[in-house]
């Protein structure tokens, strides 16, 4: 129960002044230094944040024949959403290792040390100049979800910037504001990501050029956990 009250208090002490401990930045690689992934995408030079393939080897990749010559190589945009498609795919078939992390770091991050949240994914977003989302909050896509993480993966855009609102209840509902550390010019190198109750309303600015891809996941509390709390419930009326 203590752990649940101090996650309840991270994710609504919304005071704005510690923004990374609402927001991260994260290498799928497990290197969650920040000044380490900056280092790596310099060292690499033009190297895209993905492989990108060409698909004269095989035809498995659902584009039309003919979309393309085999020996041209495949456009940017196009190869690298069908490798993110992949990344997420995977993921969603067999949880990677650094969702894993990912989910261990976002727990500790919380004072839930040791905790391991379930983070299905449910989503993969490409979105294009115009793309958005107006306020509204996100439904419970899964058993036990409570919150939601959107990674932000490597992406040149402008815009895209995630408001989160604090209590629309009241007249003056505050909101904080993550650009995902595209101001600071690190978007198109590093995976960041943001997390927010799923009930929070929020909103996504309009991308005005390039493109954003995102990953959504749902945060859930682990099944056993659930059923423990349960338990005490019940054994708390039966006391009753
Ligand atoms: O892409 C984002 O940052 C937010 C997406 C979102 O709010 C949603 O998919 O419900
Ligand atoms: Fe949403």
């Amino acid at each position: 129960m203590e752990d649940i009250l101090r996650l309840r208090a991270w994710l609504e002490g919304w005071d704005g002044e510690d923004m990374d401990e609402h927001f991260g930045g994260y290498g799928f690689d497990h290197d969650d230094d920040y000044e380490g992934v900056t280092a790596r995408a310099g060292e690499e030079g033009d190297c895209p944040p993905f492989e990108l393939r060409s698909n004269d080897d095989d035809d498995d990749d659902g584009m039309a024949d003919g979309d393309h010559a085999a020996d041209q190589p495949v456009p940017p945009l196009q190869a690298l959403s069908q490798a993110i498609a992949e990344i997420a795919v995977a993921s969603a078939v067999e949880p990677s290792k650094g969702i894993d992390m990912l989910t261990i770091e976002i727990a500790a991050k919380r004072g839930c040390e040791g905790k391991q949240f379930d983070m299905p994914l449910y989503k993969f977003l490409l979105s294009e100049p115009g793309g958005h989302f107006v306020k509204h909050r996100d439904t419970e896509k899964h058993d036990r979800m409570f919150a939601t993480v959107v990674l932000q993966l490597p992406s040149v855009h402008e815009g895209g910037e995630l408001f989160v609102y604090s209590d629309t209840s009241s007249d003056v509902a505050e909101s904080i504001t993550y650009d995902f550390r595209r101001s600071n010019g690190m978007a198109p190198f590093a995976v960041h990501y943001a997390v927010h109750y799923a009930d929070a309303e929020h909103e996504l600015n309009p991308v005005t050029s390039g493109y954003r891809l995102a990953l959504v996941y749902s945060l859930c509390w682990p099944e056993h956990q659930v059923k423990r709390r349960l338990d005490a419930a019940a054994a708390a009326m039966i006391a009753a």
